[in-house]
């Protein structure tokens, strides 16, 4: 809570104290009863109080990119004001919007860069709905207190589906095929069209997304390899190769599934090209810095690859439009769209009804029992932190969640402004150069409270305090 008012506190305290709600207000859907079998067996059997940040109407969340409705109406049952949009929004308009909000949550099109965030006075968690998090700077928010949340694997499955689907459409020519017809030209043609069955399939990245690909692929007859980072248990008869070298030389489709990171910018590129075999495919369904498209450009006018399917891109529209998509946003677009056998889809990888309402339930559990309760179990940024919560009769509670530099002396300090307090109850993790302690303190009364949070924030480690009651 930082830059909250110290003077607003004890109405805030009044405030949390009238509007406690219904223990079971975000306890309904599979992942939390999921998240609430991992750290929280410890649980007593009694009725768990509800813990609110401070009265629940003040916390605004902004909702962009059209983030899926259930995500609306878990943040609407917990009395939070919600701001949705169904674009992204220009940086100037993003900047003047996030001022004031606790909390945000965007997909894969919003950039939250340290310029826009250090304009963010309030923001306390973000919420990435998807697996991506490459669009926020993850460092500036660690470094200052504010918790990334994203939604690891719900949609891992539309993208292997949709991936099926383009090994297919480029192995027959399908889209080009529909595009003729579309426009009356009758093309009936076998050359170069191929069956899957018996080829290989090369994955980049054998994660969520590789991994479930694998098994779905293999179920199609294809044989599979892969490459990877890290030695990585095969799937059925799929096959780990050592070098990207050898998946490329041994491969019919070439699929990347890896993060945007440093070291898989560019991944492939004119020579990873010339290694594969002539006529291969290629498809990306990851991030548009994964592949030089001017490269792939000159191999499939080359004839060295038959044929790609790209869902994501370097730059991409942030909104839906005729005409979006067109040079001034990257100068190769025009030639790649005159290319044969080129499927291009606006990054829908993960766009299915059942990945995104699995996704918006997700994202806005783990939103608000951060929010409410300060759990960040399932944090990309932060250490993994929760607490059994306080019994609903506990009165003159107060939970601390205090976030600071992970250096020495840090919890004897805290403990000591804690120490005339019972401390019913503490856990502290750190993250490399960030740590967080949660701790439930009885027997305080409102002025202790006022006298805490002046002490915490002036602790020299602090980066921020919130104090749920
Ligand atoms: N098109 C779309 O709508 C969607 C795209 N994605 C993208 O797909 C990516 C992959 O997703 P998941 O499978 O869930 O991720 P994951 O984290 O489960 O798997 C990624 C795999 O890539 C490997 N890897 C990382 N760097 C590598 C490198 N340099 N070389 C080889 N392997 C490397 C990792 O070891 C890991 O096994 C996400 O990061 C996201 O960017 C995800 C969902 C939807
Ligand atoms: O659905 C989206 O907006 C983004 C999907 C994606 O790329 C991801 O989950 O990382």
């Amino acid at each position: 809570m930082s830059g909250l008012d110290i003077d607003n506190l004890k109405n805030s305290f009044q405030n949390a104290i009238n509007l406690s709600g219904s223990p079971g207000a975000v306890s309904t859907s599979p992942t939390q009863s999921f998240m609430d079998t991992l750290p929280r067996r410890m649980s007593t059997s009694k009725h768990a109080k509800v813990l609110k940040p401070f009265s629940t109407g003040d916390m605004k969340i902004l909702l962009l990119e059209n983030v899926n409705q259930t995500a609306i109406a878990i943040f609407k049952e917990q009395g939070y004001q919600v701001e949705f949009y169904k674009s992204s929004l220009p940086e100037e308009e993003l900047i003047k919007k996030i001022e004031d909000v606790h909390a945000v949550g965007i997909r894969s099109k919003t950039r939250l860069t340290a310029n826009v965030l250090k304009h963010a006075k309030n923001l306390v968690v973000i919420g990435c709905f998807c697996i991506g998090t490459n669009q926020v700077d993850l460092d500036y928010a660690t470094n200052h207190g504010i918790a990334v949340f994203n939604s690891p694997f719900s949609n891992s499955r539309s993208v292997a589906e949709l991936v099926i689907a383009e090994i297919i459409s480029l192995a027959r020519q399908l889209g080009d095929r529909s595009i003729e017809l579309h426009t009356g030209t009758w093309n009936k043609v076998s050359h170069k069209c191929w069956e899957v069955r018996g080829k290989t399939l090369g994955i980049i990245g054998y994660g969520h997304i590789g991994a479930q690909l694998s098994v779905l692929a293999e179920a199609m007859g294809l044989h599979v390899l892969y490459y990877d980072v890290v030695t990585i248990m095969a799937l059925g008869t799929a096959k780990q190769v050592p070098t990207l070298d050898e998946l490329l030389k041994k491969s019919d489709f070439v699929t990347c599934h890896v993060p945007a990171t440093p070291e898989t910018k560019n991944m492939l590129s004119a020579p990873q090209f010339a290694a594969m075999k002539d006529g291969a495919y290629v498809i990306n369904a990851s991030r548009g810095t994964v592949i030089d498209i001017p490269a792939l450009v000159q191999a499939c006018k080359a004839n060295k690859i038959a044929g790609a399917a790209l869902d994501v891109f370097p730059h991409e529209p942030g909104k839906n439009g005729a005409g979006a998509f067109n040079d001034d946003l990257n100068n190769w677009t025009s030639e790649l769209v005159s290319l044969p056998n080129i499927i291009l889809t606006p990054h829908i990888g993960g766009s299915t009804e059942e990945a995104q309402s699995a996704i918006g339930v997700e994202v806005s559990t783990a939103l608000t029992k951060y929010i409410n309760e300060g759990n960040s179990v399932g944090s990309v940024n932060f250490p993994e932190v929760s607490l059994r919560s306080l019994d609903y009769d506990q009165e003159n509670t107060v939970r601390v969640l205090y976030i600071h530099h992970n250096v020495p002396g840090v919890l004897k300090t805290v403990n000591n402004i804690l120490s005339n307090h019972n401390i019913e109850k503490q856990f502290s993790d750190s993250n490399g150069d960030i740590a967080y302690l949660m701790a439930d303190i009885s027997n305080v009364n409102q002025s202790d409270i006022k006298d805490i949070y002046t002490e915490l924030n002036q602790t020299d480690a602090k980066i921020s305090i919130r104090l749920l009651y």
